[in-house]
């Protein structure tokens, strides 16, 4: 079964967009559950552009499906995920004046560096994950970092397919098959959009979720989170 977690950073750039509490992202994410929502996905970034520091500890207690916190491991970023101990943390190496996340982690460069931050998420029993390129080098050596799992940045899919380019699945299946010999739990993520999330489902052995955040809330924006959240369970199944 894929699990779909909702990635919620574009609610709170809304409700940054006028400095109060409307919409509520607490709300929104107990509402999402409700509709179905099988996890919630948040990213506070270092600027605080959308998700606050604040409102992931609003919505540690609140959250009753999986709560997965994504970032770059900063101080900061280690103590808030310490802080809250969420069911899952996502490590993303993005630079701090990314407009969104563009890479994923060069498990040999950064070995060292992050089995010692997942260690410490071990041992604080949060399931570990790091955003991965499609690349079967970096795969193969994302072992030695002892992450339970990847996470499959799906961009370079996600442009290729809009064009028409099914090939673009190859790598990533490639990758999925080198994860289950491996051991390592798949999940995947970025630029997923209820266009293409059918085909890449169908064709990725062993996804066991896949966040979805910026298309979801503007296709939601159409035909309300109800709606989609709902569509995109339908193409999960
Ligand atoms: C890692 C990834 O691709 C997403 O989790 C990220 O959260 C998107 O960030 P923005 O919502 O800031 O674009
Ligand atoms: N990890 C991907 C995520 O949480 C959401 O990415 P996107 O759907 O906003 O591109």
């Amino acid at each position: 079964m894929t699990k779909l977690s909702v990635n919620i950073n574009k609610i709170a750039t809304l409700r940054n967009a006028r400095g109060g509490n409307m919409p509520n992202v607490v709300k929104a994410a107990q509402d999402i559950e409700g509709y179905g929502g099988q996890g919630i996905t948040v990213h506070p970034r270092p600027d605080e552009r959308h998700i606050t520091y604040q409102d992931v500890s609003d919505l540690q207690p609140i959250v009753k499906t999986e709560f997965n916190i994504e970032g770059n491991p900063v101080p900061k970023f280690i103590d808030l995920v310490l802080q809250n101990k969420p069911t899952q943390v996502t490590l993303v190496p993005d630079s701090v004046d990314a407009i969104t996340s563009n890479a994923g982690w060069d498990t040999v460069r950064h070995k060292d560096f992050l089995k010692e931050v997942i260690t410490e998420f071990k041992n604080n029993g949060i399931r570990t994950s790091i955003f991965v390129d499609s690349n079967l080098e970096i795969i193969k050596h994302t072992v030695a970092t002892g992450a339970d799992r990847i996470e499959l940045y799906t961009e370079d899919f996600a442009s290729a397919y809009e064009k028409g380019d099914e090939d673009a699945i190859k790598p990533y299946i490639a990758c999925a098959e080198l994860a289950n010999e491996l051991g390592l739990g798949i999940n995947a993520g970025h630029d997923l959009s209820l266009h293409n999330i059918e085909f890449f489902k169908k064709n990725i052995p062993g996804l066991l979720e896949v966040s979805i955040g910026h298309a979801l809330i503007a296709e939601s924006l159409y035909e309300g989170l109800e709606v989609v959240i709902n569509k995109y369970l339908k193409r999960l199944q």
